[in-house]
């Protein structure tokens, strides 16, 4: 199965670009998940528009640097112990939840279907369905690669508020995200954020029709698309984020909060976070049933008990589901609720977006280009792109059969 892959948040949705490499075998491991009952779906062929990473793209890339460590033999599938909780402080002040200590997933360089990549595939649903997220192992390249693009993510949000204001595009959703604009359950976020999409040229003839969501990104500089155009063969497109220090915000938002409890919109998101801790998560329960495609999850259970803060561990990705592997899975595996409170330092993070096609459309069923427009225009309701997509009509084209050209993904009866 092909995955199409979407970079989704913003690729400074903090400042961490999550290393491709990671994403490459997660594909790969999606894949796996999806094999051991019927398989999942997920055809690809073009991709949405902010996603666009194929697998066998992202596979020519893996180059492990002389410095690297021998290999996990593929055949043993393998995880490292829960890494000793730290001690609180990495926890944001003010947020109460259980102090959450996750196995280490090593996932072996080639996918090929064996017994010890089912095997493993088995692991990380289980995990996935008892916890709601899993964590990965980096190679030693793939900490160089978030190494820099942290450094670069840095810079940019050291820019000033004129420089990072220019960063935006009328068509796309790709670039600044200023503290106070996302909007999450009618609550102003804090995060700053930069996302990439697939940079479309100006006389691309998606662009030139008014596909919405579809344009350029407004990169900063030369050596900010440099650093993270390095990514792309790899990880596709991602975002990074900064959040602000709870004592330094703006007085847009509601304290402490640097993003709203939300749900995402793909099938998966690959992050990687810095040492200052502020992600909390909510594990998969039969309670807590929502749908975000049919009615808004954002804002769920925010206020209330039952959250998990995931403590920063050096050297991983961590992995949560979202919206489109809750609708294809028919809720076998669920979208992990999710948010993020500021701490007493500023934070730096990266999500990489796995998602569906734009054109990709269930029969009688989701078409991913809409939700993922909708999604833009409820958490972007003043930004430049949803005023224009409004006011041209743009957003009666998600109708078109052209827009709609990806087949049918059928949904999966799970029984693994
Ligand atoms: O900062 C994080 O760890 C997660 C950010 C997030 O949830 C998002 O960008 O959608
Ligand atoms: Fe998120």
């Amino acid at each position: 199965m092909k995955i199409s892959v979407r970079t989704g948040l913003p690729l400074c949705r903090a400042a961490a670009l999550p290393s491709r490499a990671a994403a490459v075998r997660l594909m790969g491991t999606a894949a796996h998940v999806s094999s051991p009952g019927p398989s999942p779906p997920m055809t690809t062929t073009t991709m949405p528009p902010r996603f666009n990473v194929q697998v066998a793209q992202n596979t020519r890339l893996r180059v492990q640097p002389p410095s690297s460590p021998p290999r996990q033999p593929a055949t043993q599938p393998t995880t490292t112990k829960p890494s000793p909780p730290k001690p609180g402080p990495t926890m944001p002040p003010g947020f109460k939840a259980e102090y959450g200590s996750l196995p280490t997933f090593h996932i072996p360089p080639r996918i090929t279907g064996s017994p010890s990549d089912l095997l493993l595939a088995h692991q990380i649903i289980s995990a996935f369905r008892r916890d709601g997220i899993i964590q990965i192992g980096m190679t030693p390249h793939q900490r160089q690669l978030w190494a820099d693009a942290q450094a670069a993510s840095r810079r940019f949000f050291a820019k000033s508020p004129e420089e990072k204001a220019a960063c935006v595009d009328s068509q796309s959703y790709a670039g600044y995200i200023a503290s106070g604009e996302e909007v999450t359950d009618g609550i102003a976020d804090y995060s700053e954020i930069f996302t990439i999409t697939r940079d479309f040229d100006l006389d691309d003839k998606k662009v030139r029709a008014g596909w919405p969501c579809h344009g350029r990104v407004p990169w900063p500089d030369v050596e900010m698309r440099e650093v993270m155009g390095r990514y792309q063969g790899e990880l596709g497109e991602e975002g990074g984020g900064w959040f602000p220090p709870r004592n330094a915000t703006n007085g847009k938002g509601k304290e402490g909060r640097g993003i709203g409890s939300h749900t995402d919109y793909g099938l998966l998101v690959i992050s990687a976070q810095d040492d200052v801790g502020g992600l909390f998560i909510r594990r998969p329960s039969q309670e807590e049933k929502f749908a975000n495609w049919e009615k808004s999850a954002a804002g769920l259970k925010e206020d209330e008990d039952g959250w998990v803060f995931i403590p920063p561990v050096e050297g991983t990705h961590t992995v949560i589901l979202g919206d489109m592997m809750q609708y294809l899975t028919r809720n076998y595996l669920t979208a992990t609720p999710h948010k993020v409170g500021l701490n007493t330092r500023e934070r730096f993070a990266f999500a990489y977006f796995h998602e569906p096609s734009f054109q990709a459309e269930e029969d009688e069923g989701v078409h991913y280009g809409t939700h993922f427009t909708n999604m833009f225009i409820r958490n972007y309701p003043e930004r430049i792109t949803t005023k224009r997509l409004i006011e041209e009509g743009r957003y009666k084209l998600l109708e078109r059969p052209e827009l709609r050209t990806i087949g049918a993904v059928p949904r999966v009866e799970a029984s693994v």
